[in-house]
């Protein structure tokens, strides 16, 4: 990670997906345990599953862990089955949203357009989006994956984040749960794209916003992933579920 005065602490998040129940809870515990003995370079963050979203942050409240959700509607409240509002994750306790995975957009049809309207609900709800974009591996092959990834950015991101603590993630669908990565070369290229949009769009600000990679990261890969210019943090899947695992990333930052 290249560190100036202006570079934000870096952002080590686990998106927990659709895994945990209420034993995991010893799992954040043992995190924040180890964090709070021997705070590290980065901030770190824990985005559960809903149901455990409240218990997380009773069990982390005075812990230097934040809790984030992993999606929200667009409206502040209404008529929609299944959904959760911004209020509604601040509600139990969170501080953070992610925003647009890929198992989002193409699961649920999510388009960059309803993906800024969500932005523009966790703003309104003063939560820090992480706004997540990446290619898949057919876009990679036919050699599109920046144009994917900076089309993604450019109409994802709404002009109301001017200001606003946000980060971007990158993640390579292909990389998701594949124990496969992208090389340091192309991890940096894409960064680089990336942060010439936020630059052309939020100024000084745009230069300072965590760019988080996710996609199979591991401890064994993780030094090398967060000393990637322009990586500002990561994004971890799967191996954000064990306080152990979790811990040697975070500390790798
Ligand atoms: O999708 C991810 C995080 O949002 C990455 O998942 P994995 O770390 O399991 O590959």
């Amino acid at each position: 990670m290249t560190v100036s005065l202006t570079t934000p602490r870096p952002l080590i998040a686990g998106n927990w997906k659709m895994f945990g129940l209420e034993a995991s809870l010893d799992e954040a515990r043992a995190v924040a345990a180890a964090v709070s003995e021997a705070p590290p370079a980065a901030r770190v963050a824990i985005c559960p599953p809903a149901t455990l979203l409240h218990r997380l942050a009773e069990t982390l409240s005075g812990e230097p862990v934040l809790v984030g959700g992993q999606d929200c509607h667009p409206a502040a409240q209404g008529a929609y089955t299944g959904d959760i509002s911004a209020a509604m994750l601040v509600d139990a306790g969170a501080r953070l949203v992610i925003l647009g995975h890929s198992e989002r957009r193409g699961g649920y049809g999510e388009s960059c357009e309803l993906v800024a309207s969500k932005v523009e609900a966790a703003l309104a709800a003063g939560l820090e989006p992480i706004i997540c974009c990446g290619e898949s591996l057919a876009q990679r092959e036919a050699g599109q994956a920046e144009a994917i990834v900076t089309g993604q950015i450019r109409n994802s991101l709404p002009a109301s984040l001017a200001g606003q603590a946000f980060a971007v993630a990158y993640e390579p669908i292909w990389a998701i749960g594949t124990g496969l990565t992208p090389t340091t070369a192309d991890i940096a290229a894409i960064h680089k794209a990336i942060r010439a949009i936020l630059v052309e769009r939020f100024g000084d600000h745009g230069a300072s916003v965590p760019i988080l990679y996710g996609g199979s990261v591991k401890p064994e890969n993780a030094a090398e992933i967060l000393a990637t210019e322009d990586v500002g943090g990561a994004l971890v899947g799967g191996a954000s579920l064990k306080a152990k695992d979790f811990l040697a990333i975070i500390n790798a930052a």
